[in-house]
């Protein structure tokens, strides 16, 4: 697909994030790949994932779209999701359609700027959407000038600026969208269907949804907190 028919795909939908870190219960590519052909079943428009190996078995049973990323940590910058070129690279090869990367100002290794990341892929990868990670409204403007195809307010809630924050903000999703010629994506705290709705009457191109769709030991928590508290628990 190409990227207008990949956008054209995506709009008005959901976008299912599957991603278990090591250690947590969902772990491993295979089950990335068993809750993708559900998200799939049940209607999904794509799928977000981080990684390649996790990326190519979702590729092996599904159709839809993949917003890649690359989640890697270092001890020396706060940026994590897609630091570097190379680790954009790594999830085009694996067949991602869209590669999402921190799309804020901040330090990342080896002097790399976001930049030049958005820069070169789109002159390396012109078929690839490049997709934006931002936090704050005028990181989002920002990423737009460097060349951001889509802005996503997937960081709002998880910067120093923005760490207040632990509902969706509809305020930005409705700033983003009405002062950008691009696709805002909501992402982050969307929790319930109304939430998803209430994204898209704010101007959201799609919405992306994890948590509440892929991570069952959150799910499990918030029942049985709420039966704690009935009983004073
Ligand atoms: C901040 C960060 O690293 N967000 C990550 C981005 O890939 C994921 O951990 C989130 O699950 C995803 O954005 C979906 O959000 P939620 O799980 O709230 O539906």
């Amino acid at each position: 697909m190409d990227k207008k028919n990949v956008l054209e795909s995506i709009k008005n939908g959901l976008i299912v994030s599957c991603q278990a870190r090591r250690g947590w219960p969902m772990y491993g590519a295979e089950i990335m790949g068993a809750l993708s052909k559900a998200a799939e079943k049940g209607g999904a428009v794509g799928i977000r994932a981080t990684g390649p190996e996790n990326i190519k078995a979702i590729k092996k049973v599904t159709k839809l779209p993949v917003l890649g990323i690359h989640k890697q940590w270092t001890e020396e910058c706060e940026v994590y999701i897609t630091p570097t070129y190379e680790s954009a690279i790594s999830i085009i090869e694996a067949g991602a359609s869209i590669v999402a990367l921190d799309g804020t100002q901040r330090k990342r290794p080896h002097g790399e700027t976001v930049e030049r990341i958005i820069g070169k892929i789109k002159s390396e990868h012109p078929n690839i959407l490049v997709m934006a990670d931002c936090a704050t409204f005028e990181e989002g403007l920002i990423a737009e000038k460097f060349g951001a195809d889509i802005i996503s307010t997937t960081l709002c809630g998880y910067t120093e600026e923005t760490k207040y924050v632990k509902e969706v903000d509809y305020d930005l999703i409705r700033k983003l969208s009405s002062a950008l010629n691009i696709p805002i994506f909501a992402e982050g705290h969307i929790h319930t269907k109304d939430h998803a709705r209430k994204a898209i009457e704010s101007g959201a191109f799609a919405v992306v949804v994890g948590t509440a769709i892929t991570r069952p030991e959150i799910i499990t928590k918030r029942f049985v907190d709420e039966l704690n508290l009935l009983v004073g628990k």
